[in-house]
């Protein structure tokens, strides 16, 4: 039975989350924390409507499964039907997923699974059919913290399902590992139906977070245009994950509230942001190339995250979580600010190059102390992957 396996990375955003839903520029980074999603299609039975769509939550312990006579009377018979042209989930169809996932008895602590079924089913029906198939999903991501879960599961899922499909063609894998890419316009595909699906689990979402879970590296992005960024340094991040759960679509809609209750205020503050991300993409890519030159780069970008951190609080999506960590790190004259959508989730810290392991580990000792979980990540690194298997 063939196998298609697709990973796809999470990411930081340096500047300008919820600014960049408002038509804001945003600066975003993969970081090398995968989600992965492996596809076996399962042989049509000879009955008709018979055979079923399983899909394996491994970081839930959940398995969910539809009979496809079922996925049929939903959805109707739209195999391949659209492929090479994704299109949004209408509100007849989301209502009627929401029905098929009442039946299906989501522990109460997990409902926020919902949306991400919601997203499974709708790019499997739209791109496969109901046709039979077997699904597994795993992620190293937290879920629901701001690292970009929902467009890695998105991005991931739509790349092994493409491939199914035959509608996408991988590339032979890179040398040394058994990963390869596709081309370009392939990867324009993956990208604009994970879109679909990020609609489904954030409600309105920018397109920042699929854009660079799909094409990887460094991104500034603005109106759903992007470009890549050369950062002729690397950028050290600490992250923090406070554990502290949120869910990206509420915090984005109360965004949108505050911004209808004041809108004047709020376009100085969306405008504030974009003048934040503008600057903080030019100097990443200054070459810095003595110690005085890259110093003097961190202090900018540091004093720009700062700056940025406060435009969020405006926005009311920062938490009392979020401020522990920005006031520990403080202590020990690092700048955070808080990653993704907020309102708990992960704080990210800037690392000078020249700052001692000492302090690093006097700092991350400290921050634990709160019952907060540290690590580092590769930031700026590659997009949606492919293997069979
Ligand atoms: N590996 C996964 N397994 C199951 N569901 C997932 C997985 N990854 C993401 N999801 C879905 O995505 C939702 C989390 O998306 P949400 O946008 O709220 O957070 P995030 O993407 O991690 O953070 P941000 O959007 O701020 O970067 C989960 O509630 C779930 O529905
Ligand atoms: C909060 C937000 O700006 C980023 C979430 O990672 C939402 C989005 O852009 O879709
Ligand atoms: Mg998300």
């Amino acid at each position: 039975m063939e196998g298609f396996r697709a990973r796809a990375p999470g990411k930081i955003i340096l500047a300008g989350e919820h600014a960049v839903v408002h038509g804001s520029a945003a600066v975003a980074a993969a970081i090398d924390l995968y989600t992965h999603s492996s596809l076996h299609l399962l042989p049509a039975s000879e009955e008709d409507g018979a055979g079923a769509v399983e899909v394996d939550l491994r970081d839930t312990g959940l398995v969910f499964s539809w009979p496809c006579a079922r996925l049929r009377e939903v959805f109707g018979d739209r195999a391949g039907a659209a492929v090479n042209a994704p299109r949004p989930c209408s509100s007849n169809e989301l209502a009627s997923m929401a029905k098929l996932l009442e039946q299906e008895d989501i522990p109460e602590d997990k409902i926020w699974l919902a949306a991400g079924l919601s997203a499974f089913l709708y790019l499997y029906t739209s791109i496969l059919g109901c046709r039979p198939g077997k699904a597994v999903v795993k992620s190293d991501l937290p879920l629901g913290a701001g690292l970009g879960s929902s467009a890695a599961f998105s991005v991931s899922l739509s790349g092994a399902l493409l491939a199914a499909a035959g509608a996408v063609r991988p590339q032979a894998a890179d040398a040394g590992t058994e990963w390869g890419s596709f081309h370009k316009e392939d990867l324009e595909l993956v990208n604009q139906w994970a879109f679909q699906g990020e609609k489904i689990i954030h409600g309105k979402p920018s397109g920042i977070d699929n854009a660079v879970s799909t094409f990887g590296s460094m991104i500034k992005f603005k109106k759903g245009e992007f470009t890549n960024l050369k950062s002729s340094n690397p950028v050290k991040m600490l992250i923090t994950d406070t554990r502290v759960g949120r869910n990206t679509k509420a915090l984005v809609a109360g965004v949108s509230e505050r911004a209808s209750r004041h809108p004047d205020a709020m376009a100085s503050v969306i405008s504030a942001v974009n003048s934040i991300s503008e600057e903080l993409s030019s100097i990443v890519e200054l070459a810095a190339d003595d110690e005085v030159a890259i110093t003097a780069k961190e202090e900018k970008l540091a004093e720009l995250m700062e700056m940025n951190q406060g435009l969020l609080q405006c926005m009311g999506v920062s938490h009392c979580a979020i401020e522990t960590v920005l006031r520990t790190t403080l202590k020990y004259n690092l700048v955070s600010k808080l990653t993704g959508a907020g309102g708990g989730g992960c704080v990210l810290t800037l690392i000078p190059s020249l700052l001692p392991n000492s302090v690093l580990e006097k700092t991350t000792t400290e921050i634990e102390s709160h019952g907060f979980r540290c690590f580092q990540v590769k930031v700026g690194g590659r997009g949606l992957q492919f293997c069979r298997g």
